[in-house]
């Protein structure tokens, strides 16, 4: 990589302010998979043992810019304080004088974790004037949110305007391995893409069919391709703006040659909860009042045999609601597939990388991004711009 790291400069003595993705998924007040906040951890290990005073800062959530008590910080900053073994504070705001007097108060080695940079309205609009407060917190910027590297937020991209900004060990372990797997991809190469995040993903497939052999779909953004295909999708996620955008996409597999595959059989259910009615159909069979939720048997079966034949597969997005486990079979069976596979696999997204974790898998994959959609640009070729804005070498 071509940017300077964490290693690169002077940290003793600095406040360094620190982008972390510690947007982790939760459940009942609780944090169902810690796998990003375990992955900063050589990053805020080395500024601890170095010198510095660590300020952390992350999104929890998409709160809209406005406070929402449900995706605070406390519980990512008390995990963070039990897998460090350290004492480790939390503001109750990410900018202003409580904040600064907080700062100001940090001994060499003393970690802070600010308040979720959400709440502003300023962070996801990159409002140069919430990038300067949080610059004014620091003297030295490391992104290491390899999760949120796609978005030009203040936190991730304006604030490397006004500080010195190198990238942290895990944003820089993340672009190394993904940079080497997808630089001379081995062959055949599986992208399988699912989960719920329809308008963020869907264009990602324009650009996988130029780089993928076989490419799969599965979760909630199937059914916007059924709907497109002209069938009854009952009360399944869609995307509503995007039914040509699918059906371009089908067209242009069919000139490249490569194989587009699209789930033949689908789990549906009367209701989206763990005791609902349900049962496998096939895509032409979905009740009107009902909805998909996961990928039916044949489908699994068909998934598994391509991945295990696969060299290289890049896994993003459950294939279904697989924190039910009613709906978990798709998910855990493209899973198991992907551990059992003699090819290279790389996982990618907090849900995807919860799933593992859950069917107690992650151990078997080469490679667990904790970046979905940052994953995914990266493989589409295009500049993640919380990278861009870091110094270069
Ligand atoms: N058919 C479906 N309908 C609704 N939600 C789904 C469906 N399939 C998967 N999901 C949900 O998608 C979510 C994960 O989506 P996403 O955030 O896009 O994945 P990742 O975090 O791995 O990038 C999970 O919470 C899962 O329950
Ligand atoms: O969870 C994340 O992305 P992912 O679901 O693509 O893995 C990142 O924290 C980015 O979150 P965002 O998609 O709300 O900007």
């Amino acid at each position: 990589m071509n940017k300077k790291s964490v290693r690169d400069v002077e940290v003793s003595g600095k406040r360094v302010f620190v982008r972390v993705d510690f947007n982790v998924p939760m459940q009942d007040g609780q944090i169902t998979d810690d796998t990003r906040i375990r992955e900063t951890l050589p990053t805020v290990k080395y500024l601890i043992e170095n010198g510095a005073k660590v300020i952390l800062a992350s999104h929890l959530g998409r709160p809209k810019g406005q406070v929402n008590e449900d995706m605070r910080l406390t519980l990512p900053a008390k995990r963070l304080g039990e897998l460090l073994g350290k004492e480790v504070a939390k503001a109750d705001e990410a900018v202003g004088e409580a904040v600064k007097a907080q700062v100001n108060a940090m001994n060499n080695g003393d970690v802070l974790v600010l308040e979720n940079v959400r709440f502003y309205p300023g962070e996801e609009k990159n409002d140069p004037e919430l990038a300067k407060q949080f610059a004014e917190l620091a003297d030295l910027f490391v992104n290491d949110a390899f999760g949120a590297a796609h978005r030009a937020h203040a936190s991730t991209e304006g604030i490397a305007h006004h500080l010195p900004a190198v990238s942290g060990l895990l944003m820089e372990k993340e672009l190394s391995v993904l940079g080497k797997a997808l630089s001379n991809p081995e062959r055949p190469f599986t992208a399988i893409i699912g989960g719920s995040k329809v308008k963020d993903k869907i264009d990602v497939i324009d650009n996988l069919l130029n780089i993928a052999d076989n490419v799969l779909i599965g979760g909630g953004l199937a059914y916007t391709f059924f709907k497109a295909q002209g069938h009854e999708i009952g009360k399944s996620l869609l995307d509503d703006s995007k039914l040509d955008v699918a059906l371009g996409f089908i067209e242009k597999a069919k000139k490249l040659g490569k194989n587009f595959v699209l789930p033949v059989d689908v789990i549906v259910a009367d209701d989206f909860s763990a005791d609902a009615n349900h049962k496998a159909v096939d895509i032409d069979s979905i009740p009107a009042d009902w909805e998909g939720l996961d990928i039916g048997p044949k489908t699994r079966a068909k998934y598994a045999e391509i991945i295990k034949n696969s060299k290289l597969v890049v896994w993003n997005g459950p294939m279904g609601v697989f924190e039910i486990d009613t709906f978990a079979n798709g998910t855990k069976e493209v899973a198991e597939a992907c551990a059992t596979t003699s090819g290279y696999t790389i996982i990618g997204g907090g849900d995807s990388a919860a799933a593992t974790e859950k069917f107690n898998l992650a151990s078997k994959m080469d490679h667990i991004s904790t970046g979905g959609g940052a994953s995914l640009e990266f493989m589409e070729g295009k500049a993640l711009p919380g990278v861009v804005a870091l110094n270069d070498k």
